[in-house]
């Protein structure tokens, strides 16, 4: 026992070795980072642990989230790990909880009672929400993460450093929907499109027209709503032939894949060759042929364009479109998962980087949607893309080559869609390991009040200099997070209306002039001084409960903005008595400072793996209510496609001119 502390007790000295037994720490995400952060934070000596991770192992886990077994697979990584690392220090209590942390239970209150909180997260949603609820809770947070060989740690103190959002961070490659729809012009363009749009047109869930018909109730472009309805329509029959079972069940049946195929790739662009004034200025695609292709006889009659060979195939290997037959022949060893080239020796590994013709496209196209179909016959629901499941990215490599052949635009091999459709930097385990070591020592700083000794680190690819450290600066004055005044109330939502809380709050008296404000409810806005039609109406109806917040945003801009935590009642609460229980003494919002410049509370993305988890739409409380849909314009896609496309890394343009010169990455077309 003493042997295993003796180490821990010299470095750490007595008081705060034996403080860290009592030290209550919630770790969030068990994942790359959290692995060895929990490893590390049991050897140290924490006793009281918390860790929470809403996902469960997958196989692709293995390499580096060493805590994971293979016989662990499809199991709770929380329940896991903690499983694990219990063994590591008998006198540990790991507490493990798999959920979200957005969940409406981990509320402020259940915030305040760690020490000390330890991000190990992978997304920029999660990560923000984690640090507003340290900063509201006034608990410290160390925030994390790697990219590759890079990485970082952020030790975030209220009022005394930065909070994850005082910074913005930088914006992540993003692309106008039009672009994806109608004119591609990159390999990234085709790849989104078959993997946010194509997949879930055909393998997602059923457009049920309520969508359309809200959106056409709401006063949505007319002229393009019918147009969503006439695609939803052809997809309706190509969908339907998906899922009826083959005319031969003995033997393959390409039909319902040639369906999608003559629909998305002949018909589709047939018709937008009909719009004469889209191909002025740009080189108009050519409709692919299905049969052709397959016997060998198709020619793309184009003019050299992106390194793409007239005649050639989107990604060509030399035989472009050739009757060679060899197409076929190493489309099935590439489907079969066995070598790259006839006879060769080079490894299934290289399997996936071949180049792929277009006739190997077409063939895994067909094989790929065929195993799609005959899952959604077996009884899956939907199928949406996942970068490791085989028959997803089968499907999303052919089609989006299929879709760069007929645009002139190089193909990719399986590996490289693999890589850009997933958003994926590889992870490095040594990069992990060295962050995991960073937080500990942050935290120790943290739990000594050695304030000046915290530092910013980053791990560099820099053989000179590895890390930088840097230190701390103080939080931004413009910050819309770590600068307002953050309070609670403890409510039965059911019960008390939003009239009730803002008055409560603000401690208006009768005699009193009232403040004007404006509330919001994240980006909603709730009332404002011209609109008071939700005052009497209960919070729960208003949607606003537990672990929300409700901002209070001076109308004159004088005050810092007051976030008023939504807590519970407590339990022994009579039920006679008022059903909110307001903060004592009442929150005091300092006088704000005045911007210069618009303020970064609102950052768009961050240098983080996975990067479409990192995309926001974006709109400030200063934007005011909920945009008219005069404002919004045209929908080219339904809120529930807006949605997804975002999370995958596009934006919507409302209006193209909107900001399209600022950003290299956007291109602007129509
Ligand atoms: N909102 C959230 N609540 C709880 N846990 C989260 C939340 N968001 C992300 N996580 C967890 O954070 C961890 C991040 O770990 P990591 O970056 O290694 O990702 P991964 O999903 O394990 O790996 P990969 O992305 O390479 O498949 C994951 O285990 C993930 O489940
Ligand atoms: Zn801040």
């Amino acid at each position: 026992m003493s042997g295993r502390s003796l180490h821990a007790k010299a470095i750490l000295g007595q008081e705060l070795f034996s403080r860290l037994s009592q030290t209550k720490v919630l770790l969030v995400g068990a994942g790359g980072i959290g692995c060895e952060l929990l490893k590390n934070v049991v050897l140290t000596g924490f006793g009281d642990i918390t860790l929470l991770d809403l996902d469960t192992i997958d196989l692709s886990n293995l390499n580096r989230q060493f805590l994971f077994r293979k016989k662990d697979i499809k199991q709770s990584k929380a329940l896991v790990a903690a499983k694990t690392a219990s063994a590591f220090n008998p006198n540990v209590k790991i507490t493990p909880i798999h959920a979200n942390i957005k969940e409406p239970q981990f509320d402020v209150a259940w915030f305040r009672g760690f020490d000390l909180v330890l991000n190990a997260l992978d997304n920029l949603d999660a990560r923000r929400h984690v640090n507003k609820m340290c900063i509201a809770a006034n608990v410290p947070l160390v925030e994390s993460g790697t990219a590759g060989y890079l990485g970082q740690v952020q030790p975030i103190l209220k009022d005394r450093a930065e909070c994850f959002d005082c910074v913005p961070k930088p914006t992540v490659k993003t692309f106008p929907v039009c672009t994806i729809r109608s004119t591609p012009s990159q390999p990234i363009h085709c790849i989104v499109w078959a993997k946010s749009y194509l997949i879930p047109q055909l393998f997602g869930e059923e457009e049920d027209g309520g969508e359309l018909d809200e959106a056409e109730k709401q006063g949505e472009n007319a002229k393009e709503i019918a147009a969503l309805r006439k695609e939803a329509q052809a997809f309706k029959a190509v969908r339907a032939a998906l899922r009826s079972p083959p005319a031969d069940a003995s033997s393959s049946d390409s039909s319902a894949a040639k369906m999608v195929f003559s629909k998305v790739f002949h018909a589709d662009i047939l018709n937008l060759l009909s719009m004469a004034d889209m191909w002025r200025s740009r080189a108009p695609p050519t409709p692919l042929d299905f049969d052709k292709i397959r016997e060998g006889t198709f020619s793309l009659n184009r003019p050299q364009q992106n390194g793409v060979h007239a005649n050639g195939s989107a990604a060509s290997n030399g035989k472009p479109g050739q009757a060679s037959g060899s197409g076929s022949a190493s489309t099935e060893k590439l489907l079969n998962g066995s070598s790259s080239g006839s006879g060769s020796a080079s490894g299934a590994g290289l399997k996936d980087q071949r180049e792929l013709s277009l006739q190997d496209n077409l063939e895994l196209f067909i094989a790929s949607t065929e195993r799609l179909a005959a899952r959604l016959r077996a009884g899956e629901e939907t199928i949406s893309f996942d970068k490791d499941d085989d028959d997803t990215l089968d499907f999303v490599t052919a089609a989006a080559n299929l879709r760069s052949a007929a645009y002139g635009i190089p193909g990719k091999s399986r590996w490289e869609v693999k890589e850009m459709a997933g958003n994926i930097i590889p992870a490095i385990a040594t990069t992990n390991a060295i962050i995991a070591g960073l937080i500990v020592l942050q935290a120790l700083h943290l739990l000594r009040r050695s304030y000046n000794a915290l530092r910013n680190v980053h791990v560099q690819f820099k053989p000179s200099m590895p890390l930088s450290a840097i230190a701390m600066c103080p939080p931004n004055s413009f910050c819309g997070v770590c600068r307002d005044t953050y309070t609670e109330v403890r409510c039965d939502p059911a019960r008390v209306t939003l009239r009730e809380v803002v008055d409560g709050i603000l401690g208006a008296d009768e005699d009193e002039e009232k403040r004007e404000v404006s509330v919001y409810e994240d980006k909603r806005v709730l009332s404002d001084p011209d609109w008071d039609d939700n005052d009497e109406r209960t919070l729960e109806s208003l949607n606003v409960t537990r672990g929300k917040f409700l901002s209070i945003v001076d109308e004159e801009g004088e005050y810092a903005t007051i976030q008023v935590a939504i807590g519970v009642l407590p339990p022994n609460h009579p039920v006679d008595a008022p059903a909110l229980i307001l903060p004592s003494p009442l929150p005091k919002p300092p006088k704000k400072v005045k911007p210069r410049a618009p303020t970064p509370s609102t950052p768009v993305s961050s240098k983080k793996r996975r990067l479409p988890d990192d995309i926001e739409e974006i709109e400030t409380p200063a934007a005011k209510r909920s945009r008219t849909a005069a404002d919004t314009g045209a929908a080219p896609f339904t809120p529930s496609k807006k949605r997804r496309l975002e999370e995958d890394g596009l934006i919507m343009l409302d209006n193209a001119e909107e900001k399209v010169e600022e950003d290299p990455d956007v291109i602007e077309i129509d």
